[in-house]
């Protein structure tokens, strides 16, 4: 296993480009199984996440082709319906399967994905969704099977007690782009990712209204074509990068982003005093070089165009060295604080009242030994490492190689100093049996 060497201190500056959406590309990888002809793919994030999804669209009778470092060719003539545990336990976004097999196939065996350290993920809604849409559900020795023969469009509501649910709405509306009569989706998931998804199957010939709002009324259709789709460009990745270049108080560009997307991000970081320039045309954003000391802030985690829980890690860090108090609280997933207890051995200063963090700025972080737990997690981390004082050594980073691209040579391009190397290199002390 890889571990991260991070010294400290090293300012941030130049341009940076992001890459495309994990988040879009993963149920739109899913979305090819609609269709027997040929999806070509572009700007697809180079992710092991995006591996594993390749891996199980394969098992399932697709070609899969990697056609160039960010395009993929697919072409699922033949589909089986039953996705195993041992593949779908490796990435919580398999549950996309279960809408495309079932429209596809009108029926869908999927493991139930894997527990995930940011709290329970459960799937009633998506399991709510598909049984108004006609299907039988049976969850059975970890699977759950869906006998989809009685499909047809009707009336759903999508909210939940956290909001509506993101994968669950791509899911309804992948298995009712083919369901005979009309879908309506009321209190619909309208992050950037799902508009991508609706507007790739509107390529193939669904009829999808109302595409980034709450309210979704989809006209079933008999078949879909294939398609050319480009993946959206990542937010979360672009924010984190955005996040790097305040926290070491440099002049950071981030290209390839859709400022639109990223609303709330830039309204926290203005209020927390970090200036950004914004350049919708070029699609950039750049965040000014500050010699000063920040503000702290007060942020809620909450459904698009809420702030994203998927940058609640990475904006906590920065707060770490941001004099004052703040707080930070998770509407999205409570228990998403792994990062906590790293940050604390770094010298921050957080408590938790519950679902909150509250965070009092220190005047400095101290590289430590600490263990990524999950993905934004990882990237707080890093962030973190990068003004700390000192050399950090993040262990189990495999986490953040699932939703980020080569994020060490992005930000040692900035001029980082971040090394990866093999866990064995690790001084002996730190090995996790010494
Ligand atoms: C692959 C992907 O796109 N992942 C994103 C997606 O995850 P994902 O789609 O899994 O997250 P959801 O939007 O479904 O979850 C939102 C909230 O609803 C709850 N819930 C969800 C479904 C359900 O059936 N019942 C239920 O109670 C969840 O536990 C959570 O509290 O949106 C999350 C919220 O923006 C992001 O953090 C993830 O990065
Ligand atoms: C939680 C995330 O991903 P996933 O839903 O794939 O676990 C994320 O992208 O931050």
């Amino acid at each position: 296993m890889d571990v991260f060497q991070i010294e400290g201190g090293h300012t941030l500056n130049g341009s940076v480009s992001v890459g495309g959406a994990k988040n879009a590309a993963l149920p739109i990888f899913a979305a090819t199984l609609l269709t027997g002809e040929t999806c070509r793919i572009e700007a697809v994030p180079d992710l092991t996440d995006i591996r594993f999804m390749a891996k199980i669209l394969r098992y399932l009778g697709a070609r899969v082709d990697q056609t160039g470092p960010h395009s993929w060719e697919i072409e699922a003539k033949e589909v089986h319906h039953r996705a195993p545990y041992e593949l779908v336990r490796q990435m919580r976004a398999s549950v996309c399967l279960l809408g495309p097999l079932v429209g596809r196939l009108r029926r869908a065996e999927v493991s139930l994905p894997g527990g995930c350290v940011i709290g329970p993920r459960p799937i009633d809604l998506h399991l709510k969704g598909l049984s108004r849409l006609g299907c039988t559900i049976d969850v059975r020795n970890g699977y759950v099977e869906v006998d989809g023969s009685g499909l047809r469009g009707d009336y759903l509501y999508l909210g939940g007690r956290h909001g509506p649910t993101v994968t669950g709405t791509a899911n309804m509306v992948m298995a009712a782009v083919l369901a005979p009569g009309v879908t309506r989706i009321e209190s619909a998931a309208c992050e950037p990712e799902v508009v991508d998804l609706c507007q790739m199957l509107v390529k193939m010939g669904a009829k999808i209204h109302g595409i980034g709002s709450h309210y979704l009324k989809i006209e079933g259709v008999k078949e879909l074509k294939g398609c050319q789709h480009s993946v959206l460009p990542d937010r979360i990745e672009a924010g984190t990068l955005l996040i790097a270049g305040a926290m070491t108080h440099g002049e950071v560009t981030v290209e390839n982003v859709v400022p639109g997307h990223m609303r709330a991000l830039l309204d926290t970081l203005e209020s927390c005093g970090v200036e950004c320039e914004i350049f919708p045309d070029q699609r950039q954003i750049t965040v000014k070089k500050n010699s000063g000391e920040y503000k702290p802030v007060e942020i809620i985690t909450l459904p698009h165009p809420g702030f994203p829980t998927d940058l609640q890690a990475q904006m906590l860090a920065l707060m770490s060295l941001t004099p004052g108090l703040s707080f930070i609280t998770e509407r999205i997933y409570p228990n998403r604080f792994m990062h906590v207890p790293e940050l604390l051995r770094m010298g921050a200063h957080i408590s938790m009242e519950g679902a909150s963090a509250v965070v009092k700025g220190v005047d400095q972080l101290y590289g430590a030994p600490i263990m990524a737990s999950d993905l934004r997690a990882s990237a707080a981390l890093v962030i973190a490492g990068l003004a700390a004082q000192g050399t950090t050594w993040i262990q189990r980073i495999y986490h953040l190689d699932r939703g980020y691209e080569s994020l060490e040579s992005k930000l040692n391009a900035l001029g980082a100093k971040i090394n990866r190397v093999d866990e064995s290199l690790l001084p002996s002390e730190l090995l996790e049996d010494a």
